[in-house]
């Protein structure tokens, strides 16, 4: 896992961030820094701009407004939507997630073993899986390949204890060995995850008021 340039550098180091959907406000004024072994639970209503928020910091999208960003690039970004192809299945979605990811390549029996051991179907379009068979399958990359921050949205979302107990196993691991994670949960934490702070966003009236105050 490449954590860092440099044992204390953080993983990421955003300065007043500010988040528009539409030329509405959603968030605003963020300081957020995740370095090795820091966990962060994003919460908030819905529509009030989490999804948002992950998207900006696997860099899938810019802030509207920020005083300074720096962005980890060894990241999992795990989005709500599994971004499976429906036709394939459950072994080759794996193989095409890590290879977009361009994740070393693994045999397709470490994979085929992988998805077995957590209950995922093999040899049918995964159309046709369970939605907690999908979830599972589309957060498979981050027991494969290491990578320093995750960036998951809703990763409970559709997963039965048992599944949620061994994400929160597996979490452990990753920030014992140096990583951190940003995540959303309207739920709380299963037992046993990790969790260093909680960052709740405003609603965007109040993010405004921020913005206001900050600006005037
Ligand atoms: N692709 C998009 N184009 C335009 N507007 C969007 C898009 N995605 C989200 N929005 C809007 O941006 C706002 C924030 O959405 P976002 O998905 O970030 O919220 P959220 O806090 O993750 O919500 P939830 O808890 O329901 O998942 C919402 O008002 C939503 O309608």
């Amino acid at each position: 896992m490449n954590t860092a340039t440099s044992a204390s550098a953080p993983l990421l180091d955003v300065r007043g961030w500010v988040g528009e959907r539409n030329g509405v406000l959603l968030w605003g004024l963020i300081d957020l820094t995740v370095r090795s072994g820091d966990v962060v639970h994003v919460q908030g209503p819905n529509g009030c701009g989490k999804t948002t928020l992950l998207r900006t910091l696997a860099g899938l999208r810019a802030p509207s407004a920020a005083q300074s960003s720096a962005l980890c690039a060894d990241v999992w970004w795990i989005g709500h939507a599994n971004a499976l192809a429906d036709d394939l299945d459950a072994a080759l979605n794996l193989a095409l997630l890590l290879g977009v990811a361009a994740a070393p390549a693994l045999p397709a029996t470490v994979l085929k073993q992988h998805l077995a051991a957590h209950g995922v179907p093999l040899g049918r379009p995964v159309r046709l899986l369970s939605a907690g068979q999908r979830r599972k399958l589309a957060l498979s990359p981050l027991a494969l390949a290491p990578r320093a921050l995750w960036l998951l949205d809703e990763p409970f979302d559709a997963l039965d204890t048992a599944a949620c107990s061994a994400l929160a196993d597996l979490a452990a691991r990753h920030v014992a060995a140096g990583g951190g994670i940003v995540l959303t949960s309207h739920q709380p934490l299963p037992e046993g995850f990790p969790l260093s702070q909680k960052l709740t966003l405003s609603s965007s009236i109040k993010a405004l008021q921020l913005l206001n105050e900050e600006y005037s």
